[in-house]
């Protein structure tokens, strides 16, 4: 049997509303969820098939997508949440009873800073931006994957008319790109 890349793509993109404003995520715990409010839609919405990012069971893949940090809080539960590396750049709060990552936080300097990284599917509503592209396609064979399974992976992706990259989309390796020239102090040539 194929493998699943992840439910919400196995089965076929079902689109966003773009004029949904948020909702609330959940943990997995039968009782005493952690709840987390979103006053906002995600966005830069994509799998992620890196190591670090929660996934539900049997998927190769994440979905994560962002959302604006003062739009998001904890709403109940919230002494159930641990980090799950301190040390990594992105500051994955994951229940500790069920194991599902409810927001991931860049506490330092970085492009990213300011963005919480979050589950959609924790969420029970309807209208959350559909998966914009695949990233860290990859880095799947790190995890035991067989590489020699990467083209129907990848093929997978395109039938769902997503696109494969190895690390980000390039709107998100440009502003990356573009942070650490600024920081730099790189003066851009013009075009
Ligand atoms: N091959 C590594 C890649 C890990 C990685 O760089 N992940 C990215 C994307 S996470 C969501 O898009 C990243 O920015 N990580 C920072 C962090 O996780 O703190 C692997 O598979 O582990
Ligand atoms: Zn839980
Ligand atoms: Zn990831």
């Amino acid at each position: 049997m194929a493998p699943s890349i992840h439910p919400l793509i196995d089965n076929g993109l079902t689109k966003g509303d773009p004029n949904f404003s948020g909702g609330t995520l959940h943990c997995r715990c039968p009782s005493n969820q952690v709840v987390v409010s979103l006053k906002s839609n995600v966005a830069h919405n994509h799998a992620c098939g890196c190591s670090k990012c929660w996934k539900p069971a049997g998927a190769l893949f994440s979905i994560v997508g962002v959302v604006p940090r003062d739009k998001l809080s904890v709403e109940a539960n919230q002494s159930k949440l641990k980090i799950v590396d301190p040390s990594a750049v992105i500051q994955r709060h994951a229940c500790k009873d069920c194991g599902a990552h409810l927001f991931g936080r860049i506490e330092r300097e970085h492009p990213f800073h300011g963005l919480d990284f979050v589950h959609a599917e924790l969420s029970d509503q309807k209208g959350w931006q559909e998966p914009q592209f695949a990233g860290f396609v990859s880095s799947i064979i790190e995890q035991g994957f067989n590489p020699k399974g990467m083209d129907d992976v990848r093929a997978k992706f395109h039938s769902a008319g997503l696109e494969t990259y190895d690390a980000l989309s390039p709107v998100l390796m440009d502003l990356i790109a573009t942070f650490t020239a600024q920081k730099a102090g790189v003066k851009f040539a013009n075009l």
